[in-house]
């Protein structure tokens, strides 16, 4: 047993120590004398580094610039901390930017974030090193000098967790950090702007602010998730586009009547990819070079839209700089389609094409070809499904009423667009008397027969219509790449003219 009289005396251990000290200096004397300088020093770290005591922590050093480029781990943990702030937190740095949605928190000098991970613990804590320096730009020789901030954060963690750090967590931290980035994006809405008459026409852009979603979108819902399927396996599939030898680009041809939701579908897809759009308006192109530097003028990420392609293929007649008319250049559609093929072959990633028409069958079929649009997308008339989703968004109202059985027999009969049912939705706010209201309008316009929009020449018979039972349900006309499906369905559809 070890008891208070075995401990040694005060005067004995003060001994001990002085000889131990004294030993050392003899070594090092001799060292001094024997062993040349840079070994002795060598030496002196290999005995030190071995002698110290092994931690069982890892510190990563996260500093916010590389040298030349930022550091994307610094910018991605910057970003995702500020979403792990704690009541531990003494001071946070506030800020928001005109451009910003929301308010942006980040940690100030020497706070500290503890984080989980994968049931493992991290240290993060934010370092900022100031330092002063003369202005080297400074040629007055004033001697005023610059401040300089060297912002870093450290990372700790125990060592046995390097790995999961290295391949899953800094990872996941920078996936999440970019989610964060494209949900603050404020989308962009590019527009031609023709009033540079001599440099040609240019991109301008506006905020895109069209609160379309899937969400508020009257679709066929297994037309609506094939959609959301297919974009979703689209900006995942990077590696497959590279491997395959394809550029990284989806095509969508969008058809159905004025009013059914088009349009909004191109701002739902863009809402939820967070990618911008440029709208091409072909009728306002008069010279070819104009359309290859526009087209060069499109981002990455970005869906490139030309709506009622069956209208603007009959494209203005081209013309020289001076007004000329140039007759021997004709743009025609194949020409425009293989002219964005080959530059998207060669340039760009991520880009989504959308073609819009009323008129599918007037198409040229060089866009119907395999290959071309990847999908095709029949935006129809409303379903009572597409009644229920609007009702709920526009009235609020619960899922079941009892009017809703009515409409229900009667909105499969008739041909009502999205847009008519909105706008009807829209005329009061008492819902019960809006769908009273509503079942009226159904039951005139089945009296009356008016089974479709006339929007054009090519009324459709509702005899006919009714004869062939055609109502097409949405959701028939989606075809991926199917084009033999997709052809011999347009054949039929031009026989029975269902809209
Ligand atoms: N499917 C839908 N779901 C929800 N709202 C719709 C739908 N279709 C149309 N609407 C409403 O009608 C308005 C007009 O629709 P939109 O412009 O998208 O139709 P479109 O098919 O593009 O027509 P057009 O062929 O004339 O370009 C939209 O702003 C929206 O309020
Ligand atoms: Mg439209």
């Amino acid at each position: 047993m070890f008891s208070p009289r075995d401990m040694p005396s005060p005067s004995s251990i003060f001994s001990a120590y002085a000889s131990m000290t004294a030993s050392i200096m003899l070594l090092r004397s001799m060292a001094n004398e024997l062993i040349p300088h840079p070994i002795r020093g060598y030496l002196f770290n290999t005995f030190r580094y071995l002698i110290r005591p092994r931690s069982p922590t890892l510190t990563l050093i996260i500093e916010e610039s590389t040298g030349i480029a930022r550091n994307q781990v610094y910018d991605a943990a910057e970003a995702y901390l500020s979403t792990r702030v704690s009541p531990e937190n003494e001071r946070l740095k506030i800020s928001k930017s005109p451009k910003e949605k929301k308010l942006t928190i980040r940690l100030e000098k020497g706070e500290k974030v503890v984080d989980s991970f994968n049931g493992a613990f991290f240290k993060w804590r934010f370092i900022c090193a100031e330092s002063e320096k003369n202005n080297p730009n400074d040629h007055t020789n004033s001697n005023i000098s610059v401040r300089s901030e060297k912002r870093s954060f450290e990372l700790s963690f125990p060592k046995k967790h390097k790995e999961m750090v290295l391949d899953c967590y800094l990872p996941f931290i920078l996936e999440k950090a970019k989610e964060m980035k494209d949900e603050e994006r404020v989308l962009k809405m590019h527009t031609l702007n023709t009033s540079y008459c001599f440099s040609g026409v240019k991109w301008d852009s506006i905020n895109l602010e069209h609160p379309s979603t899937f969400e508020t979108l009257a679709m066929e819902p297994d037309l609506k998730n094939a959609v959301i399927e297919d974009l979703d396996r689209f900006v995942k599939r990077r590696e497959f586009y590279k491997r395959v030898g394809r550029a990284w680009k989806r095509g969508y041809l969008l058809y159905g009547p004025p009013g059914t939701g088009k349009s909004s579908l191109i701002a739902a897809m863009a809402n939820y990819l967070k990618f911008d759009i440029f709208d091409l308006q072909l009728g306002n192109i008069v010279r070819d070079s104009d359309l290859r530097k526009l087209l060069l003028a499109t981002a990455n990420r970005s869906i490139l839209v030309i709506e009622d392609i069956d209208c603007s293929v009959d494209l203005p007649e081209r013309r020289h700089g001076d007004g000329r008319k140039q007759t021997d250049v004709q743009l025609t559609l194949s020409g425009l389609l293989n002219f964005i093929d080959g530059l998207w072959s060669s340039c760009g990633d991520e880009r989504i094409i959308i073609f819009t028409t009323n008129h599918k069958e007037r198409l040229d079929p060089a866009l119907l070809r395999p290959g071309r649009m990847d999908m095709h997308i029949h935006m129809s008339y409303c379903s009572y499904q597409g009644f229920k989703l609007l009702a709920s968004n526009y009235l609020e109202t619960p899922s079941e009423h009892p009017l809703f059985r009515e409409i229900e027999g009667l909105i499969e009969d008739i041909q009502i667009t999205p847009a008519q049912v909105a706008e009807e939705l829209m005329k009061n706010e008492d819902a019960e008397a809006t769908l009273e209201a509503f079942v009226k309008l159904l039951k005139r316009k089945k009296m009356e027969g008016d089974v479709c929009e006339n929007y054009g020449p090519e009324k459709p018979q509702p005899s006919k219509r009714r004869k062939v039972g055609c109502k097409q349900k949405p959701g028939v006309g989606i075809t991926k790449s199917n084009i033999g499906v997709t052809q011999r369905r347009t054949r039929r559809m031009r026989r029975e003219r269902s809209f």
